[in-house]
């Protein structure tokens, strides 16, 4: 499995003007690669994940290509669409275990979606599959409403790969989750990916430290574009760009209560997108910004596998 995304550009359409929430987005993801995708919110991350599946009725195709295995996969066409959505590129969509039909059993829930698609249910496979994410069959008899958080988490997990996607999108599945939950929830999206249920993933997140356990490559966009992309560990113990370091700065440290004032954040706040400046769009909060940063920083492979967009890297 190859995803290929060159130049990405999609915009929601307002009233005041075009939003670009994604401003020309180029990135790949690789056979078998969790690309945990962060950044603060409203960088375009929801928009990215949703463009790969469905594009709500505001949002435009403005331009740029994805390919899924040499593919090209159209994401500006809604109907043409139906040939990917599922079977080869699913999603676990923002808020999906608070979306869950109340007056359905789960089990029935499975089948209908499965009948919809033309497939049917192989039970014993389903009763793997939820084994896999630490659920019981039993589940299958159940409401929604008769399930904690984490466990609605699973079966969302479960039902969006019935059908071996190549490309699992999770968008912020583990948001709504108390701690220990959220690290459940985590490490069933990895199991999912080495049983061989999903190929590849793309796991969004606000939470880099999580992301950077489960993850093999980190993206970090800001304001509609990628500012670095680079193997987990060099991200997190090496970040090259400026943003990525404050981000990783404004960690808590384990241990370390907030009261204790270390949990910093960043000051400031990203540019709007619905006409954001030329040049780099995190000069104004960057501590190393000069003349140069007028300019928009290219995206540059630094070190194999390590792209940065920054003129001071
Ligand atoms: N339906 C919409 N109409 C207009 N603008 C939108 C719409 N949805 C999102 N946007 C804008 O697009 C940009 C990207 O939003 P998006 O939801 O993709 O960001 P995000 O990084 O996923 O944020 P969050 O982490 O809060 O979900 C933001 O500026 C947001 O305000």
């Amino acid at each position: 499995m190859t995803l290929t995304v060159d130049d990405l550009r999609v915009h929601y359409r307002t009233l005041r003007g075009d939003v670009r929430a994604l401003d020309g987005v180029s990135f790949f993801v690789d056979d078998g690669e969790i690309l945990g995708l962060v950044g603060e919110s409203g960088c375009g991350k929801t928009t990215l994940g949703k463009s790969l599946i469905r594009m709500d009725g505001r949002m435009r195709h403005v331009g740029g290509t994805v390919t899924l295995d040499g593919d090209d996969v159209p994401v500006g066409d809604d109907r043409a669409m139906n040939a990917f959505r599922f079977r080869r590129i699913s999603l676990v969509p923002q808020y999906s275990m608070s979306a869950m039909n109340p007056t359905r059993r789960i089990g029935r829930m499975i089948r209908e979606l499965l009948a919809s698609r033309g497939a049917s249910v192989d039970t014993a496979e389903l009763h793997r599959r939820l084994a896999l994410v630490g659920l019981k069959p039993e589940v299958l008899d159940r409401y929604p409403i008769e399930l904690s958080g984490g466990m609605k988490q699973r079966t969302v997990m479960v039902i969006s790969t019935l059908l071996d996607p190549s490309l699992l999108v999770a968008d912020e599945v583990t948001s709504a989750l108390d701690v220990s939950n959220q690290k459940a929830v985590a490490h069933a999206l990895v199991g999912l990916r080495d049983q061989g249920l999903v190929t590849s993933m793309v796991f969004i997140t606000h939470d880099l430290a999580l992301t950077s356990h489960i993850a093999d490559t980190i993206m970090v966009m800001y304001a509609g574009l990628l500012a670095e992309k680079a193997p987990a560990n060099i991200l997190t113990s090496a970040p090259r760009h400026p943003y990525t370091r404050r981000l990783l700065a404004a960690l808590p440290e384990a241990g370390v209560r907030r009261s204790e004032g270390r949990l910093s954040g960043i000051e400031g706040s990203p540019p709007s997108l619905l006409s954001p400046p030329a040049g780099c769009r995190f000069r104004d909060r960057c501590p190393l910004a000069d003349d140069r940063c007028a300019e928009q920083p290219p995206v540059v492979e630094v070190a194999p596998r390590h792209h940065v967009a920054c003129w001071k890297v």
